[in-house]
């Protein structure tokens, strides 16, 4: 009786193993050859993936060899904004045997490469916000980060999310938190004034700003006087360097458990996270609840999602605790380095353009007149701000790609982009293309956004897209506008400066563009 038990729980389990072992096999190896060949028929080639690495392999000898032939130089006075190569060496390369729309593998997932505005605009033709997915690697890798926020969200949930989250961004409630940017880019201009007294006036403006944009984040998403958003900041960050600072295998299988370290480090900051989110959120519907609640106590991210809870809960219009989480931690990781970022690069472009660094003083002295303060208001008169901030993005995109998956097959022409298909949109590589912008594609020249301001003269209207496209371009666009111009103008009015000696031309992708090895900057005050 117990032999014949015995026997049956090996059987069970032995079938339950072999189970195990056709989905492993199915999912990593039959699906992905049968995605292969189907892509191959459709006509689309590329570069011929190893299984269990795709093309990741190649992608990192590549990169290693083009960060050791480089010949970037890297002496401040001479500078290349001709950074493709440079920053994708796999796709540069991949771009001259196959095109610009080619399909390459991270491990067992097929991206289609695109870098043809044309495709794109075919590609995306009559495709709505909510009909786009996003990669699932990227969303199981970036988990920690953004859970279910907008980024990550698809489908009929997407439409709900950016329903409720999209009112917060309208310029009334904006022209709330512009105090908020005053104050804190305030104090680190006091901080620079601090160090030049002491006669340290070379200065690593992209760590200062990036630590400032935090900060504005956190004060604009939860809100001033909340101690906790300071904490909260801290372990965001350790959670973004715990995820993207090691070595990464995006698509291949069991990657995670390759890499035990990092993955239990980013869960236990998540939870970290996501308790401290939890308490901030917890208390604040708390106070909304109390008879003294005022409408403009609340008037960060956070208040207005949590008002917007409020007034539309009867209309299905809400999100959950959870999902307010997650928004939070979107805000944060979509919102503070991307602005920062375009902030800094374009310190350094200024460094090397004083006659544009003047051009903006003169612009700001105009705008604001006797006032010398700028103003939430008078932000949009500053024109020749903006053509600088479109110019920048152009050459140095803090968000240098776009990812989509496709929902459905999708018809381009006579051929089929199947079901499932992830894409990588090639940011940086249309924003340099010299058939799209001209032989002046890799000059700093802010006045092509003069006579066109959208496009910057782009052959090609789906050329240029820093902030993405279509029903799903970036919620957060005007808050990085304000954000900009009023940091910018509070730089200009109070420094003059140049690249420092010790810089080093080196743009390199850690999840955005980054300058390696920071901005040091040598600042002089200007009389006020
Ligand atoms: C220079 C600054 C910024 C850049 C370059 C940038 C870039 C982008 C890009 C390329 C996308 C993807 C769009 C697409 O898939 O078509 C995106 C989406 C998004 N961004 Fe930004 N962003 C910036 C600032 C911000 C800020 C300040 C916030 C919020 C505080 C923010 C929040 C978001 C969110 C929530 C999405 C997802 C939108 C959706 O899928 O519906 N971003 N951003």
């Amino acid at each position: 009786m117990a032999s014949h038990l015995l026997a049956e729980i090996t059987a069970a389990t032995a079938a339950a193993v072999l189970y195990l072992c056709w989905k492993v096999v199915s999912a990593f190896w039959i699906s992905p050859l049968r995605a292969h060949s189907q892509l191959r028929r459709n006509g689309f080639a590329g570069p011929a993936p190893t299984f269990p690495l795709g093309n990741i392999q190649e992608m990192r000898k590549l990169a290693l060899t083009s960060q050791t032939t480089s010949s970037s130089p890297s002496s401040s006075d001479i500078i290349s904004h001709d950074i493709h190569l440079a920053v994708f060496p796999y796709f540069a390369q991949w771009h001259n045997s196959h095109g610009k729309v080619f399909v390459y593998w991270l491990g067992t997932e097929p991206f289609l490469y695109i870098a043809d505005p044309e495709f794109l605009k075919a590609m995306s033709a009559g495709i709505m916000g909510k009909s786009w997915g996003k990669p699932r690697v990227f969303k199981q890798d970036r988990e920690p980060m953004f859970g279910n926020g907008l980024v990550m969200v698809e489908g009929e949930e997407w439409v709900r999310h950016r329903h409720v989250i999209t009112p917060a961004f309208t310029a009334p409630n904006l022209k709330a938190m512009s105090s908020l940017m005053v104050e804190s880019t305030t104090q680190m201009l006091d901080r620079w004034s601090d160090l030049i007294a002491d006669g340290s006036p070379t200065i690593d403006v992209e760590g200062h700003v990036t630590a400032t944009a935090g900060e504005i984040i956190a004060k604009t998403s939860f809100g001033v006087g909340y101690e906790t958003g300071r904490e909260v900041v801290e372990r965001l960050r350790a959670m973004q360097l715990a995820l993207f600072n090691s070595n990464r295998y995006v698509g291949v299988p069991f990657s995670k458990v390759m890499c035990p370290k990092k993955t239990m480090e980013a869960k236990k900051l998540g939870r970290e996270i996501d308790s401290l989110l939890l308490s901030i959120i917890s208390s604040r519907k708390n106070n909304m609840m109390n008879s003294s609640y005022s409408k403009n106590n609340n008037k960060d991210l956070l208040g207005l999602l949590l008002q917007e809870n409020h007034v539309d809960g009867k209309l299905g219009k809400t999100l959950t605790t959870r999902e307010l989480v997650d928004e939070c931690k979107t805000f944060f990781f979509g919102g503070h380095e991307t602005t920062a970022l375009a902030i800094s690069w374009t310190l350094m472009l200024l460094a090397k353009h004083p006659e544009w660094q003047e051009e903006l003083r003169e612009e700001i002295r105009q705008v604001t007149g006797e006032d010398k303060q700028i103003d939430f208001t008078k932000l949009s008169s500053l024109k020749k701000m903006g053509y600088v901030m479109n110019e920048v993005l152009r050459l140095y995109s803090p968000a240098p790609n776009v990812q989509r998956q496709a929902k459905e097959d999708i018809h381009v022409g006579n051929r089929t982009i199947p079901k499932g298909t992830n894409m990588w949109i090639d940011v940086v590589a249309m924003h340099h293309d010299p058939k799209l912008w001209g032989d002046d594609a890799y000059e700093f020249k802010p006045e092509r956004f003069e006579a066109d301001p959208l496009y910057g003269g782009c052959k090609h209207k789906m050329g240029f897209m820093p902030f993405g496209f279509g029903g799903r371009m970036c919620v957060g666009r005007n808050l990085t506008m304000m954000e900009y111009k009023i940091v910018l103008s509070m730089i200009l009015t109070r420094f003059s400066f140049s690249l420092s000696p010790s810089y080093v031309h080196s743009p390199a992708i850690v999840l955005s563009l980054r300058p390696t090895h920071g901005i040091p900057l040598v600042l002089r005050p200007l009389q006020s």
